[in-house]
């Protein structure tokens, strides 16, 4: 995939905060650009009061790493770059530096369409600090939205109990990349197909739609506008029944539908976009049975989201497919993820690991330091606890106790003899070097539902879901905790 490169035409490194950028020339000034650094991806909340999380941006960040340099261009801006003094920000040996800088880290992942848990790194990677630096902007942006997406998508296509969600955002999404990036992360949530024809042609996201006002409102009557719509595309009609009248919509509809009939078509259904959709979808369900069209399939819009469409299922509405545009692509009602990217560890100059800490009043703050892996411990396809735990550590496997990060009186022992286990961290890039080839998005998507099936219900609920367990390891808590009180005391000195 060359998103980025369509898009863009070359290396995005200057999608990046000045700070970055600062630390970058400051580390080179000091002569640490090269010391190895391990730096986490994670998210410390579920969005939308959720009880899961649905990966994805993974694509995007691989695509960035590999075309991840300074182009003649963005170094000319660079070195025009003066401070209030006049002086120029970078000199120019630095700017040379920057010209040779090719990405060259080791990235872990987990893979896109995982559900995940706050706590657990999402991208981790390893390399020289500069370079570890330099990507944190870009990966956070990638990652945070189109990982907020996909979870509202999957939530969206929970609440539709398995009927089709149509992705339509497009018109009211966040410009041009947060559409793309959203019709791309819907899809992977469970969305079955977008309005966004660029977004179907980039990613290979079935394109689909129906027509709108303005097509009825063009003609004289809307049983014209029927007519032309089905003379145009006689296999394909979804008509929009609520332009003036939602019940002699729905006439027409079944006229027009009739008229198909005797050519051998049939018409695929209605639309209802206003009023409200638990009456009117029950009446179109009525008159289209009662019409001989039982196969005819009522589509509803009109600012859905996840809670709209469960009470419209509560109430028994007769809606087969959904249209979600604004709601969807928007994140509605919690804008961004708030996934943050720390430094977990360096290599001394004996060439030594050294975890790193970042103390917070609030424990939730408090990041997870060393190198990890995330294990998911499941017992006849069910998934149980997931546990963060030190690459390089000894467990004991009879005798498994994880800790919550958060609240450390939260612990749960797992005899995990018997339970099968994965990993969900995986080899993306090794010395730069792409070792892992993204699934076809259809595969993602595919992912995200297996991965979905493995929670029980209680996790998926939209309301005060039940907690999945996910702790640290005890070795790896104990090396956080007495990391946190040598930094408090170290501070007090
Ligand atoms: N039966 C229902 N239960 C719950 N929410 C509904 C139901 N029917 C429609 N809605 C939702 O109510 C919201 C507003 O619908 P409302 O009928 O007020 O506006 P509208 O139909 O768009 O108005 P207008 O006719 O001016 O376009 C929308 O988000 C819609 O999805
Ligand atoms: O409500 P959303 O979840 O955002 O879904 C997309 C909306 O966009 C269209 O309305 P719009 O009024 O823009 O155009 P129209 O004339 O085709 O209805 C469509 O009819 C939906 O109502
Ligand atoms: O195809 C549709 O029905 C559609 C597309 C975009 C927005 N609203 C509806």
């Amino acid at each position: 995939m060359k998103i980025t490169k369509d898009l863009y035409q070359g290396s995005l490194a200057l999608l990046t905060d000045f700070y970055q950028l600062t630390m970058a020339y400051a580390y080179w000034k000091s002569g640490k650009a090269e010391q190895e650094a391990i730096f986490n991806l994670f998210f410390r909340k579920h969005p939308f009061h959720g009880g899961f999380t649905i990966a994805a941006g993974l694509a995007y960040v691989i695509d960035f790493c590999n075309n991840f340099y300074f182009h003649e261009d963005d170094l000319e801006y660079l070195s025009g770059m003066t401070n209030s003094d006049g002086s120029v920000v970078f000199e120019e040996a630095f700017i040379k530096y920057l010209k040779k800088m090719r990405f060259s880290c080791d990235l872990e992942a987990v893979e896109e369409g995982t559900v995940i848990f706050p706590h657990t790194p999402m991208v981790k990677v390893k390399g020289p600090l500069i370079q570890c630096q330099l990507l944190e902007t870009a990966l956070l942006n990638i990652i945070n939205f189109q990982t907020l997406i996909a979870t509202k998508s999957a939530r969206v296509s929970l609440a539709a109990k398995g009927d089709s969600v149509l992705e339509f955002g497009l018109r009211r999404a966040q410009g041009i990349d947060g559409a793309l990036a959203a019709s791309r992360a819907s899809y992977i949530g469970g969305c079955a197909a977008t309005s966004n024809v660029m977004a179907g042609k980039l990613f290979g996201i079935p394109v689909s739609g129906t027509h709108a006002h303005s097509w009825i409102m063009s003609f004289d009557s809307e049983i014209d506008a029927f007519h032309a719509y089905a003379d145009a595309f006689p296999g394909k009609c979804i008509f929009l029944v609520d332009t003036y009248d939602t019940e002699t919509g729905i006439k027409h509809a079944i006229e027009v539908g009739k008229v198909l009939r005797t050519k051998g078509k049939e018409m695929l259904g209605v639309r209802i976009d206003s009023g409200d959709l638990a009456y009117f979808s029950n009446i179109a369900r009525q008159m289209l049975d009662e019409a001989g069209f039982p196969d005819a399939k009522v589509v509803a819009s009109n600012d859905l989201d996840e809670h709209i469409i469960s009470s419209l299922k509560f109430q028994e509405a007769s809606i087969d497919t959904w249209g979600v545009g604004t709601k969807l692509v928007t994140a509605y009602d919690q804008p961004a993820l708030g996934a943050v990217y720390k430094l977990a560890a360096l290599k001394s100059d004996a060439g030594l690991w050294e975890p790193k800490v970042k103390v917070s009043q609030q424990s939730i703050k408090i990041n997870v330091p060393g190198d990890h892996q995330v294990k998911r411990f499941l017992k006849h396809g069910k998934a149980m606890a997931d546990m963060l735990y030190l690459k390089d550590s000894d467990i004991e496997k009879s005798k498994i106790t994880i800790i919550d990060p958060t609240d450390p009186t939260k612990r749960k022992k797992l005899n995990v003899e018997d339970l099968e286990e994965v990993n969900l961290l995986k080899q993306i890039f090794l010395g730069g070097k792409q070792v892992y080839i993204s699934p076809s998005i259809k595969e993602i998507k595919e992912n995200t539902k297996t991965g979905l099936s493995y929670f029980d219900k209680a996790h998926k609920r939209l309301i005060n879901p039940h907690i999945y367990p996910v702790g640290l390891e005890e070795q790896l808590y104990k090396l956080r905790t007495d990391l946190v009180f040598k930094m408090k005391n170290y501070e007090h000195e």
